[in-house]
């Protein structure tokens, strides 16, 4: 099946199980890839028949900014139901990415989840 993909979406948030991370923002970066058959889209040049990426992501920021989990499994959970609820997707990937929580992880922490039934 065709994806409809959004990589490294940047946002701060209150995130982390600590004292002091519930007092700060903290940096996270989102990437998702995303279900939808594009050929509808594509044959008809036409952007209402697509997943919209620019709405998807509009949505994902403003949701991630307003959050405060303390887990990324938490954040990255309800961001897929969002999506998946919201924008009619019936399977997604999903990669939160903590960066700067591990100093010597140049790559960052998070978590990486599949979720719903994947169109064949
Ligand atoms: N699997 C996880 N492990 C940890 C998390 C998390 O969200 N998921 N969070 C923390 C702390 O908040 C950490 O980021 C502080 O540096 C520790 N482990």
């Amino acid at each position: 099946m065709d994806q409809v993909f959004i990589k490294g979406l940047s946002v701060e948030a209150v995130i982390g199980v600590y004292d002091w991370e519930r007092t700060i923002l903290q940096p996270l970066v989102l990437d998702l890839e995303m279900s939808w058959d594009i050929r509808a889209a594509a044959a008809g040049d036409d952007l209402s028949a697509t997943l919209d990426y620019a709405a998807v992501s509009t949505r994902v920021l403003e949701y991630v900014a307003s959050s405060q989990f303390q887990l990324v499994e938490a954040l990255a959970e309800h961001v897929a139901a969002l999506v998946m609820h919201e924008f009619s997707v019936p399977w997604l990937r999903l990669r939160v990415t903590k960066p700067g929580a591990i100093e010597q992880a140049s790559g960052g922490v998070g978590v990486l989840i599949e979720r719903g039934a994947r169109p064949v």
